[in-house]
């Protein structure tokens, strides 16, 4: 087995597209096919479902994204012990984002880095993904992993990592709210809804209601931090609009106490990607990291 195939294959089972997995490696479009049919050949099984553009994984696939993973660590750690790097980089580099995305967006790009710079000190703070923004903007972060505001602040350079669904959530449970909105007609206005303080989906939710022509909603609570009003949706407080990823990865007492109600439509994605002061991205360590992002090439 070749190690450059399974880089690749590694890139392209992150970012689940051909077209951006090739131009980030520095590979055409037909030598990337050829190099995950040699995978395929070699393992005798296929490793994608492809359709169209979109990409998914198969078990196999899955299976030897984890296996690539420690491998390509292992290998990048033992190069330098064995000091076939350049002289590493050094410091500390704070990183910003909700308890969320650190469980589901932060590893993969974390795991890069920590191969190729080994010697940096990573300092992550967890928080409400509305503030990640404004930390870097700051300087309170180096780095934040955000949802993308409506309008961006000029300094402010934005990496997409992913297109995020934004779902209706309400509890599952019996309870009044419940009855409320699984009626076949609800009154939206009188359904008690739990908001973000602020951020991109509160200006999503704002949205929301103007469209289903609600002037005045019925707000039970304000809260900062989107895990926080998943677990007031599952103790029955009201309905909310929240990245759906933030359901996915809530415990499974939470989960489970949570239904769906509706998917926003595409119109307005919500972009998830990392921010960083553009006049700092040619600090070494910034750098490092902002080149190792898929959307950064
Ligand atoms: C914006 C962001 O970081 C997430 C993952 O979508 C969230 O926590 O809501």
């Amino acid at each position: 087995m070749d190690l450059r195939d399974l880089k690749t294959f590694l890139h392209l089972a992150e970012s689940r597209h051909f077209g951006r997995s090739a131009r980030a490696m520095h590979v055409s479009p037909s030598t990337l096919s050829r190099q995950i049919q040699r995978l395929e050949d070699d393992l005798g099984q296929p490793l994608f479902l492809r359709d169209n553009r979109t990409v998914t994984l198969t078990e196999a696939g899955e299976q030897l994204k984890q296996f690539a993973q420690h491998t390509l660590l292992q290998y990048q750690q033992m190069r330098h012990t064995i000091g076939q790097e350049g002289p590493s980089l050094t410091g500390e580099l704070h990183l910003f984002c909700s308890v969320t995305a650190a469980y589901s967006h932060l590893p993969p790009i974390l795991d890069r880095f920590r191969a190729e710079h080994p010697n940096v000190e990573i300092k992550l703070t967890t928080g409400d993904a509305a503030d990640a923004v404004e930390k870097v903007d700051s300087d309170e972060a180096d780095i934040a992993i955000a949802g993308k505001p409506e309008t961006l602040p000029p300094g402010i350079a934005f990496s997409i990592l992913d297109n995020l669904s934004v779902a209706l959530i309400a509890p599952a449970l019996p309870c009044p709210v419940r009855a409320q909105v699984n009626l076949p007609d609800p009154d939206w206005a009188k359904v008690p809804f739990i908001l973000p303080d602020q951020g991109p989906v509160r200006r999503r939710i704002e949205l929301w209601f103007r469209r289903q022509k609600i002037s005045n909603p019925f707000i039970y609570a304000t809260v900062a931090g989107h895990e926080a009003m998943v677990s007031m949706v599952a103790l029955g407080c009201g309905v909310a609009l929240i990245p759906e990823i933030v359901l996915e990865n809530s415990p499974e007492p939470v989960r489970n106490r949570v239904q769906i109600l509706e998917r926003s439509d595409e119109t307005t994605p919500f972009e998830l990607g990392v921010c960083v002061q553009k006049k700092r991205l040619n600090e070494p360590l910034v750098h490092a990291f902002w080149k190792l992002l898929p959307g950064s090439h």
